[in-house]
């Protein structure tokens, strides 16, 4: 039940006010107090969903309630009542944080459009609230999914290079080959930067013909190409405020390479068939499993784009040569597996260990990954050695 505090010293004004409310608020409790000293302590004690309070009252006055209330519960909502001396004071309250203030005498529909204003923006404020709790837990588990596990030097050292780029704008050129965790790191710079309230957009460059990307990454507008049947928006202009993401940047065609570099040089982005300028405050991350310096030499990828994109660059090296992050990874994978199953995890003998470090891992965390959940599904409830021989070619 939603609860009001009526704080008023004449009783005559505070009957009134209860009994119009009430009417109009049948399910409401009302509660009332003679003065701004016995309100105070009724907002100590309870939580309201609307303070209406006079301003002139004895002992404590409405003004002093509205400051003292606030410092204990700051997300307390308060219309205020003022004779037609205290104007100026309702302003000020208004200043100090009431929502609003009604004048003597008490025009009736006045009253009511006020309260119902209050008790709506309390309802949307109590809202927002649920759903930044939301938010934030949904935040956290994205983290989870995007947590990167380790403790291999290699590992420490991209760790320490995400928290030092993290916080700057620098774009980042993340190498090193399949399946190693270039995306990972993207995200954990995303998350780690000012930027996390704003989107991640990711774009696979390899997965999308190269004569469709300039429309994916600035959009187009209607009608400028066969199947452009309505406007659409870019990429870019949809990681405004945030971060996008170019995987697999090594394997974009060469139109689309001097497109990014006007982007990347102007901030702004022209969408197919428009000649209207859009302008976008974008961090911009991109990722290749290629040697860059040869496919430059190749004539595939543009140097000047390759200088832009890679202000900094993180390499993140193949497993083969961080085994000793394997054990953990393999109890991460057994852990998050049997969450996803809702079972016990499954625990692996020295042995399988071993026998899983002495393999090369071509593609690297992603098929350790793969092994791992192979041999949780085939192997018995302890993972061994003898498990790993007769499930895992290599
Ligand atoms: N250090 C790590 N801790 C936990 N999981 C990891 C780690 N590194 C990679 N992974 C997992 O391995 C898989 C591959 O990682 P990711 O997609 O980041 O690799 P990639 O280098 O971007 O690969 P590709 O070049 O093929 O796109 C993902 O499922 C990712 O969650």
């Amino acid at each position: 039940m939603q609860k009001i505090l009526i704080v008023e010293d004449e009783t005559a004004i505070s009957s009134v006010l209860q009994s119009i409310l009430s009417d109009e608020l049948p399910t409401h409790e009302f509660i009332i107090a003679a003065d701004g000293l016995e309100g105070f302590k009724y907002i100590e004690k309870e939580d309201f969903d609307l303070i209406i309070s006079d301003i002139k009252m004895p002992k404590v006055s409405g003004t002093e309630l509205l400051k003292q209330a606030l410092q204990v519960k700051p997300e307390s909502t308060f219309v205020m009542i003022s004779g037609h001396a205290d104007i100026d004071t309702a302003v000020d309250c208004l200043k100090e944080g009431a929502y609003d203030f009604i004048s003597k005498p008490i025009d009736i529909n006045r009253l009511i459009t006020s309260v119902k204003n209050a008790l709506n923006k309390e309802k949307l404020a109590k809202e927002n609230k649920t759903l930044q709790k939301e938010n934030s837990t949904l935040k956290k588990k994205v983290s989870k999914k995007y947590q990167m596990i380790g403790e291999s030097p290699a590992l420490k050292k991209i760790h320490d290079m995400i928290a030092k780029v993290a916080s700057s704008d620098a774009r980042v050129l993340i190498t090193g080959p399949n399946g190693a965790g270039k995306e990972l790191v993207a995200h954990a710079i995303h998350s780690q930067s000012e930027r996390s309230r704003g989107p991640m957009v990711e774009v696979n460059c390899a997965a999308i013909p190269s004569e469709l990307i300039e429309s994916e990454l600035f959009g187009h507008v209607k009608g400028s190409f066969t199947g452009a049947i309505k406007d659409k928006q870019g990429k870019f202009e949809l990681a405004h405020n945030g971060t996008i993401f170019l995987d697999e940047i090594g394997d974009m065609s060469l139109i689309a390479q001097a497109k990014v570099l006007r982007a990347l040089q102007e901030s702004k982005v022209s969408p197919v068939g428009s000649d209207k300028e859009i302008k976008v405050d974008v961090r911009v991350l991109a990722a290749t499993n290629k040697n860059m310096q040869k496919e430059i030499e190749a004539g595939r990828f543009r140097e000047d784009l390759y200088h832009r994109l890679s202000v900094i660059e993180i390499y993140v090296p193949p497993l083969d040569d961080r085994k000793e992050d394997i054990k953990l990874l393999v109890d991460y994978f057994a852990k998050a597996l049997a969450d996803e199953q809702g079972t016990a995890p499954k625990f692996f003998e020295e042995g399988a260990l071993k026998s899983l470090e002495s393999f090369s891992w071509t593609g690297n965390i992603r098929e350790l990954r793969n092994i791992v959940e192979r041999l949780i599904i085939l192997g018995g409830n302890t993972v061994t050695a003898e498990d790993v021989a007769a499930f895992v070619r290599k």
